[in-house]
């Protein structure tokens, strides 16, 4: 048992960077948070800064400890969890990222992986790594770094000091006093370069993408140690005892860790994941495998643990399209009493492909629309379509996993961001027919690399009862609207049929 008295989380979501810090009831005793800026060069390119990652990350730190009122020295472990599949590139000597890391909705690689399918590998690549070939993964991401950097010749690149890596990697670096270079098993999943029978990187698959080894973290048990804090940060050198996707850290906090329990997370996307057991699991409705997280056995290998995934790539993020890109909307909170003004949709649904489409889907060039506008259509039911075309994604990949399981989901437990939206749950029962349960504390991702962290140091001894303590906030069960939204949902897949192939 430690001495400290909390816990710190780095969450590092897509939107935003946020350190919570958790007491020993596992209440949050203080946070910081600070959105993040999101680059669009080009129609289908995403891309953030690596250094305002690592800066606001790093004043996260310190103003999470201020609003905790507490010592550094006071925080038993870190917990760290990231967005996926983002990936940058970095000089190991001046800390300098050689480019923007490419963010995971990025589609810039959609022609490489168009021409990878074309040779025939898109069923060994599937193989290996249990991912649908496609942009939305690192390796590709990284060979478009590469071959950007190679064209630097003044002064050219030295490629014994470029560091290659996803935001975790980035963050632990710069977290370790530039110290360790190390993934976890769960990150490391999303890279597609990691054989997913082996829990190693994949030489072949990493000549296949032209990605000297040298350049890639070291993988490791996503629980465990995996480095201290740089005394520089916040004055203490606090170990941190956890890095996982922030998904799987969300499964995690939820206490999915045995087959058939399963979570859906609203944040910039939407991920619905639903943990396997030891086995690795195969879908035949287009859902990922992927690794949920592992741990470091006694002997031998790591322990791992998998999971099936449907990723859906726009959520939270058409959301934040409303308010910063065609400006309909002040505030993310605006769109729950938009939708409640009118009665119905109008006619009118959303195709919410802003970055294509993901689970069950797959389409890198399908883009996104409103189709079924009238004279009689209002910027509310503009609002009203987009929060229902969330509800409908999801509703896709829960058809997707109750086909894989063959019993249907009886109870959904979401988190993230955007279900705070109040509408947007409802809908979502109703869409589905079953209750759909939310959490008081929406921060789960958090929550589970906090508890991770924190049962690693034995600042906690009991998992199933942290997580089984969380309280309850709010079940929606379905309503008079369920009639209605299920009806509906045929003509929103006819709207999604029409947005498909747009771009090729
Ligand atoms: N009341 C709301 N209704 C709908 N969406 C919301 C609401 N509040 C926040 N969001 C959305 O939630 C997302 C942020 O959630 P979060 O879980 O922090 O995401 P991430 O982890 O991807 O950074 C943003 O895209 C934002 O638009
Ligand atoms: O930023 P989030 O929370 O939507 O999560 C992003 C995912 O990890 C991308 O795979």
């Amino acid at each position: 048992m430690t001495s400290a008295n909390y816990i710190m989380a780095l969450d590092l979501g897509t939107t935003g960077n946020r350190a919570i810090i958790f007491d020993r009831d596992g209440n949050i005793a203080g946070q910081a948070y600070k959105e993040l800026t999101q680059y669009y060069p080009q129609p289908g390119w995403v891309e953030h800064d690596p250094r305002e990652i690592w800066q606001d990350i790093d004043w996260a730190i310190g103003a999470a400890i201020g609003n905790a009122e507490i010592q550094p020295g006071e925080l038993a472990a870190i917990g760290l969890t990231v967005q996926r599949e983002t990936c940058l590139l970095w000089d190991s000597d001046t800390g300098r990222p050689l480019q923007n890391a490419i963010v995971w909705q990025d589609r810039r690689t959609a022609p490489m992986c168009n021409q990878l399918r074309d040779m025939g590998k898109a069923e060994e690549i599937a193989q290996r790594t249990g991912l649908v070939l496609d942009a939305y993964f690192s390796a590709t991401k990284l060979a478009w770094l590469l071959d950007r950097v190679k064209e630097e010749t003044d002064p050219p690149v030295d490629f014994n000091r470029v560091l290659a890596g996803t935001v975790d990697s980035w963050v632990l670096w710069n977290l370790t006093g530039r110290q360790v270079h190390a993934t976890d098993h769960s990150n490391a999943s999303r890279t597609m370069l990691l054989n997913i029978e082996t829990g190693d990187w994949d030489e072949s698959l990493l000549a296949l993408f032209n990605i000297p080894p040298h350049m890639m973290p070291i993988i490791r048990p996503s629980l465990g140690l995996f480095g201290h804090t740089d005394p520089g940060i916040t004055g203490a050198e606090i170990p941190i005892m956890a890095i996982f996707g922030d998904q799987q850290a969300a499964l995690y906090g939820h206490g999915c860790d045995r087959p058939g329990l399963l979570k859906c997370t609203y944040g910039t996307g939407a991920f619905l994941v639903s943990h396997t057991g030891d086995e690795i699991a195969r879908s035949q409705n287009q859902l990922l495998t992927t690794i949920a997280w592992s741990e470091a056995t006694d002997q031998g290998p790591p322990h791992i643990g998998y999971a099936l995934e449907g990723s859906m790539f726009t959520a939270g993020s058409c959301i934040q399209w409303l308010r910063d890109g065609i400006r309909v909307i002040t505030s993310a909170a605006d769109t729950e009493s938009l939708a409640e003004k009118v009665s119905d949709n109008g006619g009118l649904y959303f195709v919410p492909a802003l970055s294509g489409l993901g689970a069950p889907h797959w389409d890198m060039s399908a883009r996104g629309a409103f189709l079924g506008i009238t004279s009689a259509a209002q910027r509310e039911h503009m609002v009203r379509a987009v929060l229902e075309a969330i509800a409908y994604e999801v509703k896709e990949v829960v058809d997707a996993v109750n086909q894989d399981a063959g019993t249907p989901i009886k109870q959904l437990v979401v988190d993230g961001g955007a279900c705070r939206n109040n509408f947007l749950m409802q809908f979502q029962a109703d869409a589905l027919g079953i209750p759909v349960e939310r959490p008081t504390v929406l921060d789960v991702t958090a929550q589970g690399a906090a508890f991770a962290a924190g049962l690693a140091v034995g600042f906690w001894n009991d998992y199933r009862a942290l997580v089984t303590n969380r309280p309850t906030d709010r079940v929606f069960e379905p309503g008079d609207g369920t009639a209605q939204a299920q009806a509906n949902f045929a003509f929103w897949q006819k709207a999604v049929e029409r947005a498909k192939h747009w771009a090729e």
